[in-house]
C-alpha cells in the first residue's frame, strides 16, 4: 500500500494473546516511532488493549501491516489475501508454510511483502548464510518445554494425562519438520523456521522432549555443511500469559517489525 512520505505506519495485528497482546502495547507505547498499531484481531474478545477490536477484513482496511500472531490457520487462509491488497505481513505461525501449497500462495501473492520473523529462535542469519554457500548434510533441533504445553487435541485422554502427569524427560515427538508443525502447530513453528531457512522442511530432524523441570524452553540446534558446523543452544523463559510461548517472542516480532518497516535496529 502507498502512503505519504512520513506518515505513520499502521499496523493490524492479527491474535491478541501473548504475543499480539505485547506487541500492541508496545507499539502503543512508541517502541517504534512512526508505528502505530491501529487494530487487533480476534475470534474471542480480547479485553481493552487500547485499540479497537476489528475483524478482519475492517482491519484489512486500515492497515499498511499486518502482525500475524495467531496460529497457522490464519496464513492459510488470508495471506495470499492480505498480500495481493498490497498489504505487507510478518508472519509468526511458520509452520503454515510447510504445506507446499500454502508456500506457494504466499510466495505468488503481492505486490505486498512477506516476512518471517526469527521468534524463540536465533542463528537463523548464518544458517541462511551457510545454506547458500552449500547443501546442508545436517539439521537437527530438540526443543524441550514443560509437559502440560504439549497436550494436543489429537491426543486421547489417557495419552493426554500421561504427558500431564510425567515426572520424568520423555520424547513425544521424533520426525523431520513437516510433521513436527503440523502436529505440534503452536510449538514446534521453530522447526518450521529452521526448514525455510535451509530451503528443505524434510531436512531438518526434529526431536520434541516434555520434561517437567523445563523450567526455561530449550531449542538446541546442530547444523553442519559445507560452510561450516554450528551449535546453538537457546533457553528462554516462556511466557506468563501463555507458557507454551517463550517470553522473549513478542520482542522478536517487533524487531521483525523494525526490519520490514525500513527501520532495522542494527544487526540484520
Ligand atoms: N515463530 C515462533 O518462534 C513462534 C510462533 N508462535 C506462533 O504464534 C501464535 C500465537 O502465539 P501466542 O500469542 O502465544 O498464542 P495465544 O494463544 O496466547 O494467542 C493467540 C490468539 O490468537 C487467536 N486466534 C487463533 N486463531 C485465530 C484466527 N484464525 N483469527 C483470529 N484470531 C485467532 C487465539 O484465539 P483462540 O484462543 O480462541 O484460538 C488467541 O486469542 C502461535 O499459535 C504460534 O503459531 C508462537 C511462539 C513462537
Ligand atoms: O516459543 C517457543 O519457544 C517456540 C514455539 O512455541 C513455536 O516454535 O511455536
Amino acid at each position: 500500500m502507498t502512503r505519504p512520505y512520513g506518515d505513520p505506519v499502521r499496523v493490524a495485528v492479527i491474535g491478541g494473546g501473548a504475543i499480539g497482546a505485547s506487541v500492541v502495547a508496545a507499539l502503543r507505547e512508541g517502541r517504534l516511532p512512526g508505528v502505530v498499531p491501529v487494530a487487533v484481531v480476534d475470534g474471542r474478545s480480547v479485553g481493552d488493549l487500547g485499540v479497537p477490536q476489528l475483524r478482519l477484513e475492517a482491519a484489512l482496511d486500515q492497515a499498511d501491516v499486518v502482525v500475524e500472531c495467531a496460529g497457522q490457520s490464519v496464513i492459510a487462509q488470508s495471506a495470499a489475501d492480505i498480500l495481493n491488497r498490497g498489504i505487507d505481513l510478518l508472519i509468526s505461525s511458520v509452520g503454515a508454510l510447510a504445506d507446499p501449497e500454502v508456500a506457494a500462495a504466499v510466495r505468488a501473492a503481492g505486490p505486498g511483502r512477506f516476512v518471517l520473523t526469527a521468534g524463540a529462535i536465533g542463528g537463523l542469519d548464518i544458517l541462511s548464510s551457510a545454506a547458500a554457500q552449500g547443501p546442508m548434510t545436517r539439521v537437527e533441533v530438540t526443543t524441550t518445554k514443560l509437559p502440560a504445553t504439549l497436550v494436543q487435541p489429537w491426543m486421547d485422554d489417557a495419552d493426554a494425562e500421561r504427558l500431564r502427569a510425567t515426572t520424568a524427560p520423555v520424547e513425544v515427538f521424533h520426525g523431520n519438520a513437516r510433521e513436527a508443525t503440523r502436529m505440534f502447530p503452536r510449538s514446534l513453528n521453530v522447526a518450521a523456521t529452521l526448514g525455510w531457512v535451509v530451503g528443505d522442511f524434510d531436512k531438518v530432524d526434529v526431536r520434541l522432549i516434555a520434561d517437567p523441570a523445563a523450567d526455561l524452553t530449550c531449542h538446541h540446534v546442530r547444523a553442519e555443511g559445507e560452510a561450516g558446523r554450528y551449535s546453538f543452544e537457546i533457553r528462554n523463559l516462556p511466557s506468563a500469559e501463555n507458557p507454551r510461548t517463550s517470553g522473549v517472542v513478542p520482542h522478536a516480532v517487533l524487531r521483525s517489525l523494525a526490519a520490514l518497516v525500513g527501520r532495522p535496529t542494527g544487526v540484520v
